[in-house]
């Protein structure tokens, strides 16, 4: 197994919209979670993950998203290539049943063989995408796109009873993610088997937070 050692990894990215946009928040971010103590870091695009990598000395998990194609995490070799000759420790790829450009198949080889030391992280939505990627051998297997394919849209988060049921049946280890955002379901998901937990909304995008205070008070006290 590619190293990544148990833990918490922060996914820090920058979101359309969020009135956040510079990637110095991205890069004091990542800081923050190395100073802290988390075994990885997780961001999107290659000028971030450069940033990233060129200050903090954990792993670094790059990712591009790239909403022309359905299934939007990494999904073609050069999307993959950039962020691995930015830095990149590992590849975070879309391993969904959404529609895609290239044969998953195909884009674990290309990068296996161009890549042979970066490890793979297959993003995927649920039980029948991860049995499905299991033939191909992933590092690691991330609950990342529940709740954001057709099939399973809807599906409260985050979910820990697919982390169980992988956890169990996978000899790959499961990475929790999606949606965690409180202590009581970071240790809900370990003691359920995870490898590592994902945190990012909950961390790196200050205004949500910021505003459920915001709505407590205009709720009950205005
Ligand atoms: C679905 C999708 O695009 N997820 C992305 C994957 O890289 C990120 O936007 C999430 O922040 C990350 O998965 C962590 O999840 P949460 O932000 O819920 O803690």
């Amino acid at each position: 197994m590619r190293k990544l050692p148990r833990g918490i990894i922060i996914s820090c990215q920058l979101e359309p919209g969020d009135p956040v946009q510079d990637v110095s928040f991205i890069v004091n971010m990542a800081r923050s979670a190395d100073y802290a103590g988390a075994v990885a870091v997780r961001t999107n695009n290659a000028d971030h993950v450069r940033a990233v990598k060129d200050s903090v000395s954990i792993p670094v998990i790059g990712l591009v998203k790239d909403r022309n194609y359905q299934a939007f995490i990494t999904p073609t070799f050069e999307h993959a290539r950039d962020v691995i000759k930015a830095g990149a420790d590992f590849v975070a790829i879309d391993c969904t049943r959404s529609e895609r450009p290239v044969q998953l198949k195909t884009l674990f080889e290309e990068i296996r063989s161009s890549f042979p030391d970066v490890g793979i992280i297959a993003d995927i939505a649920d039980e029948a995408d991860a049995e499905l990627v299991s033939a191909l051998r992933p590092d690691f297997i991330a609950t990342t796109l529940c709740g954001y394919t057709p099939y399973t849209l809807g599906c409260s988060l985050p979910n820990i009873e697919l982390v169980r049921g992988l956890s169990r049946k996978m000899s790959i280890p499961i990475i929790a993610e999606g949606g965690y955002t409180t202590l009581e379901e970071v240790q809900n998901a370990f003691q359920n088997g995870a490898y590592a937990v994902v945190i990012g909304t909950a961390i790196t995008r200050p205004w949500i937070t910021i505003k459920k205070f915001v709505d407590l008070f205009y709720k009950k006290f205005n």
